[in-house]
């Protein structure tokens, strides 16, 4: 590094401030460190520094707010606020890069080289009245690697696939890169794969004109159109059919679509975010998926963790959900400690969805204003979610709905789900209960209710070895 380098460090933590400056000293040939905005900006009056590193919660005020530094001075900010908010108002004093804390003095290290290496890199502008979590609840270490993605896509146009079980906020997330990007002043559109008949689909997506198809009484504008200068939010894209796929992919290498019925031509001018709750390379590896289509849709993968993973955002999300309750004419409630202590320890296999909608019955059902254990206790028992863990019954009921639901978007053959299925369940009741009773064919029959010959028959045919099951 140069040593005509200068960096500035604007931080009132002295103790901070000694680290860093021994951790930096070597990286440049002037270290300069201040501990408030009135200093920061007295000394900034003289001197003109190649990096500045600042703390935001500053005695005399907010040290991103209140920042005025040259176009082309890179700025890292510190910040122990670690919300979406603090990201992206980072981003938009053309910061080059955020770093939650507590951080790691190598990641700092790396992060200065980076910075100083590319200091003429174009600055983001953000307004900065439009900066808010922008529904992000949670400040928990799992989510900072999400905002500083949602901050870094602040500036491109770069195609997103946010992953992430049913529930973490994927839709969320997609609003909140709509809101902080270039494209905030157009339409954020939504379509929803799973949701839509498969041969709906490319009429949804890409428009239909009069007379496609029967039932087509008029034209209509698809998702394409409707999202023209915003983002196309792709939701449960791994639920798309095969021949969907093929289309958007040839949509997403020439930037241009065809309505269905029509030969005109039409631009694509859209940001296109996916999301799937789906594992995207076994839907690759089955076939399922286009590999190609996967790539394109992958630039800037993003994974959210499931709630289970940031339990310490949960205080704050209950707290977020109880306001919105109140907004829409439910009951202002408080949660008992050990309510609280209850809900921070279950494992909320729904995530985030899970907990705003047992949050919102309990402040319907809880008769004091205080939520006690016992509240809580009921309302997950009533949702069969006591225990931490769905019953048995539902989780295979919620496998074979997963199951039945990929088939249906695949292009299994015809007429076979029931019998595929029947296989399937058959094949592990009859391998369990053979283990349990060592291969005894007369007692798996009597165990399971059924008759002997008739289980010899469906062991045959399902290739089931009594001996070995
Ligand atoms: N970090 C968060 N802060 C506040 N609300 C959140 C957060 N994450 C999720 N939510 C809320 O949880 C619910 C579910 O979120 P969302 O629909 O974005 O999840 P998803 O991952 O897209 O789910 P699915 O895969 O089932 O479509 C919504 O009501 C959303 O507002």
């Amino acid at each position: 590094m140069s040593s005509a380098t200068t960096i500035l460090l604007v931080e009132d933590d002295p103790a901070i401030s000694m680290i860093i400056r021994e951790t930096l000293i070597g990286e440049c040939g002037h270290f300069a460190s201040v501990g408030s905005i009135a200093e920061r900006n007295a000394w900034l009056a003289d001197h003109h520094p190649d990096l500045v590193i600042t703390d935001v919660v500053l005695p005399d005020g907010d040290g991103i707010d209140s920042l005025r530094v040259d176009c082309g001075t890179p700025v890292i900010v510190l910040s122990a606020q670690n919300t979406l908010d603090t990201a992206v108002r980072a981003t938009g004093i053309g910061s080059y890069d955020y770093l939650p804390k507590p951080f790691d003095l190598d990641e700092l290290t790396a992060s200065v080289r980076a910075a100083l290496q590319r200091r003429a890199e174009p600055m983001v502008s953000t307004d900065p009245a439009q900066a808010d979590s922008h529904g992000l609840v949670g400040r928990a270490p799992a989510m900072q690697a999400v905002y500083r993605t949602i901050a870094r896509l602040a500036s491109n146009d770069l195609a997103v696939l946010i992953l992430g079980e049913s529930g973490t906020g994927k839709e969320v997330v997609a609003r909140a890169i709509h809101a902080t990007g270039l494209r905030r002043a157009g339409p954020f559109v939504a379509i929803n794969m799973a949701a839509i008949p498969r041969e709906l689909i490319e009429a949804e997506l890409f428009g239909h004109e009069k007379g496609a198809f029967t039932g087509a009484h008029s034209r209509n504008a698809g998702r394409f159109e409707q999202a023209a200068g915003g983002t196309l939010f792709l939701d449960e894209i791994g639920d798309m059919p095969l021949e969907a796929q093929t289309r958007l992919l040839r949509v997403l290498q020439s930037n241009e679509y065809s309505t269905v019925g029509g030969n005109q031509a039409l631009r694509a001018d859209v940001r296109v975010i996916a999301a799937t709750h789906r594992d995207m390379r076994t839907l690759v590896a089955d076939g399922r998926f286009r590999e190609d289509l996967f790539y394109r849709l992958n630039v800037i993968p993003m994974t959210l963790p499931p709630l289970r993973d940031r339990r310490s955002d949960i205080a704050a999300l209950v707290r977020h959900f109880v306001d919105a309750g109140r907004g829409s004419g439910l009951p202002d409630r408080q949660f008992a400690p050990a309510a609280m202590q209850w809900l921070e320890r279950y494992d909320w296999p729904g995530n985030v969805r899970e907990l705003g909608n047992v949050v919102q019955r309990l402040a319907v059902l809880s008769r004091d204003t205080v939520v006690t254990v016992r509240d809580v206790e009921t309302v997950l028992h009533e949702n069969g979610e006591g225990g931490g863990a769905a019953a048995p019954a539902d989780l295979i009921a919620r496998a074979v709905d997963d199951w039945a639901r990929e088939q249906m978007a695949s292009d299994a053959p015809e007429g076979e789900l029931h019998g595929q299925l029947e296989a399937i369940v058959e094949a592990a009741l009859f391998r369990r209960v053979l283990r349990d009773v060592r291969g005894n064919q007369l007692e798996a029959a009597r165990r399971l209710g059924i008759n002997r010959n008739t289980l010899r028959k469906r062991l045959g045919q399902l290739d089931i070895d009594p001996t070995h099951p």
